[in-house]
């Protein structure tokens, strides 16, 4: 499918600085819209339903599920979570940069879906450093703290399928990375679409 706006996927193991990475690059580049999934997880300390999640019961993401009404979904941590088509069809159609924040089973599913989506992992400098990222956000339990450790090494093998992998060591320097690469597809594709056009210019395709 062709659209003339930008699909970025980011993936990571829990903790490893993507909510914040995305976040920050929103508030530099006002482009870049967020996908709001949906998610049958309880919601967290400030977390506002239609914000960071539509939060749904296990039926009203049933009902979705049949209706069809997810680009993907997936099992994390043991919740389901899905990208609803409303989240990014019609921002892409309008030319909006989409950037969508789900696991590497779901930015997987996306990719078959949607072949110029960009998708990134983003890779915690250490397995230290993501346990005590986990347990300073304070926001899990020490129970769901372990399950998502636990988790992370599977997660993190999948990193050699994305398009690019980001170290957050230092922030300022993963958010420089994360920048560039939005550029760098803008740039890219603009050029592509660019060349089509001649093409069909040239060739009288209407
Ligand atoms: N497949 C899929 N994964 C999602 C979606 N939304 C969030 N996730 C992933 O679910 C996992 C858990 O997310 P969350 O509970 O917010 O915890 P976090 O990883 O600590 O931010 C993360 O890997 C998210 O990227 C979605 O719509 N689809
Ligand atoms: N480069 C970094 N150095 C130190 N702490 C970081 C860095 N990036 C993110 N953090 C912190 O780590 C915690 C987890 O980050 P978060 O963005 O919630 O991760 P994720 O969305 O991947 O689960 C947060 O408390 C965040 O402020």
């Amino acid at each position: 499918m062709d659209y003339p706006g930008n699909l970025f996927v980011v993936s990571a193991p829990s903790g490893a600085g993507k909510s914040s990475l995305v976040k920050a690059l929103m508030e530099l580049d006002a482009r870049v819209q967020p996908s709001v999934s949906h998610t049958t997880r309880a919601p967290r300390g400030q977390e506002k339903h239609g914000r960071e999640y539509f939060f749904a019961s296990e039926q009203e993401f049933d009902a979705m599920v049949q209706a069809n009404g997810f680009v993907e979904w997936a099992n994390v941590h043991g919740r389901r979570y899905g990208t609803s088509r409303k989240a990014i069809e019609e921002r892409v159609a309008q030319g909006a940069d989409v950037v969508l924040e789900i696991d590497y089973q779901g930015a997987l599913q996306i990719k078959q879906a949607f072949v110029n989506a960009v998708l990134i992992f983003i890779l915690p400098p250490s397995w230290d450093e993501l346990r005590s990222r986990l347990e300073r956000r304070g926001e899990d339990t020490a129970d769901v703290i372990d399950l998502r450790l636990k988790n992370a090494a599977q997660e993190m093998a999948e990193a050699c399928k994305f398009d690019f992998v980001i170290i957050n060591e230092v922030f300022e320097r993963a958010l420089f990375d994360l920048k560039t690469i939005v550029h760098a597809q803008r740039l890219k594709y603009a050029a592509q679409r660019r060349a089509r056009a001649q093409t069909f210019e040239s060739l009288n395709i209407p």
